[in-house]
């Protein structure tokens, strides 16, 4: 089983547009809604491969309860709060360019807070295979959660997938622990302080992570693939093209790929890269059923030379 922590889960509605018109009258074409989040997401592509998942996130008011029957039947906890449930939005163009309009939450007491973890823990008891630490952190949560998360995790011998940004994200990371980072070219480059333009870059940043006292990093790069580095090797990965409609939880797509894959590092990445690109090619935040991802379609180069071009690839 692998289990997906999402402290800051949604109700995804995505809105599809042809064109995004400041100013203009915007007519929706298609607007779905979805349960969100970007572990609730893992979960969900979990499900989708019949892999079995549980997911702990805090639900409130309405919009938790929609959320939750959202889920329609995906195993989980939920820990409930007083506050409500988030709404996020996805404006989609028809060229397949996305605009995320994402809201901070409700804010969880401190009570809450060690309600999420004690749920948590429970599943840890457990023995998941993995424990996946997904999304932005709500209003009241300590920026340590990931960190603490990731400690209790490695007390009970479960290894943690980790997809943040931002301030817990730099905070997990320095707290060593992690046996994969997940993050964006962007994210990884804000985590290193610098642009990343080359695949050399990416290494750099990506091992500077590594030398804190984690394992390895997923970093996913949009249109050029994924770059999979540890402190022994380094790949690239690079599916075959896809017309886009939404990219919106394809990272969580291909999170769960890598996550879902037994074997070396290359085929990790090949079913990640995979599950990314199929995602990429439906719309919002919808999860590719079983026989869509073409892991035989992904092009794996191994040790890639530092001096390609990441806009390049
Ligand atoms: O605001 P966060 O937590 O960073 O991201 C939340 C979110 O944008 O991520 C998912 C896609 O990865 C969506 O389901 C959700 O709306």
């Amino acid at each position: 089983m692998i289990l997906t922590c999402t402290p800051n889960p949604s109700v995804d509605h995505t809105l599809e547009v042809p064109e995004l018109l400041l100013g203009d009258i915007l007519r929706i074409r298609s607007p779905t809604t979805e349960a969100g989040g970007k572990g609730v997401n893992v979960s969900r592509a979990l499900r989708a491969m019949g892999r079995a998942t549980t997911a702990v996130l805090p639900v409130g008011g309405a919009t938790g309860a929609e959320l939750t029957s959202l889920l329609s039947g995906l195993q989980h906890v939920a820990v409930p709060i007083a506050g409500t449930t988030r709404k996020n939005f996805t404006l989609a163009e028809g060229d397949g360019t996305t605009t995320k309009l994402n809201s901070s939450g409700p804010e969880l007491a401190p009570g809450e807070v060690d309600g999420l973890l004690a749920a948590v823990e429970a599943e840890l008891a457990r023995g998941p295979e993995w424990l996946v630490a997904s999304g932005s952190l709500p209003v009241g949560a300590p920026v340590d959660l990931y960190a603490r998360l990731a400690k209790l995790a490695g007390s009970y011998g479960v290894p943690v997938a980790l997809d943040t940004s931002g301030e817990p994200l730099a905070t997990a990371v320095a707290a060593g622990g992690s046996t994969l980072l997940k993050p964006n070219r962007e994210e990884l480059g804000a985590l290193a302080g610098r642009a990343l333009e080359s695949v050399g870059d990416v290494v750099r940043a990506a091992r500077e992570a590594v030398a804190r006292g984690n394992h390895a990093v997923l970093v996913t790069l949009g249109p050029h693939g994924a770059l999979l580095a540890d402190a022994d090797g380094i790949w690239w990965g690079q599916g075959p093209p896809v017309v886009p409609r939404s990219t919106v939880g394809a990272g969580d797509c291909a999170l769960a790929g890598y996550l879902s894959a037994d074997g070396p590092p290359d085929h990790r990445l090949r079913r990640a890269v995979a599950w990314g690109a199929a995602a990429v090619a439906l719309p919002g935040t919808t999860v590719p059923g079983p026989g869509e991802p073409r892991p035989d379609a992904v092009r794996v180069v191994p040790d890639p030379p530092a001096s390609w071009l990441l806009d390049e690839l």
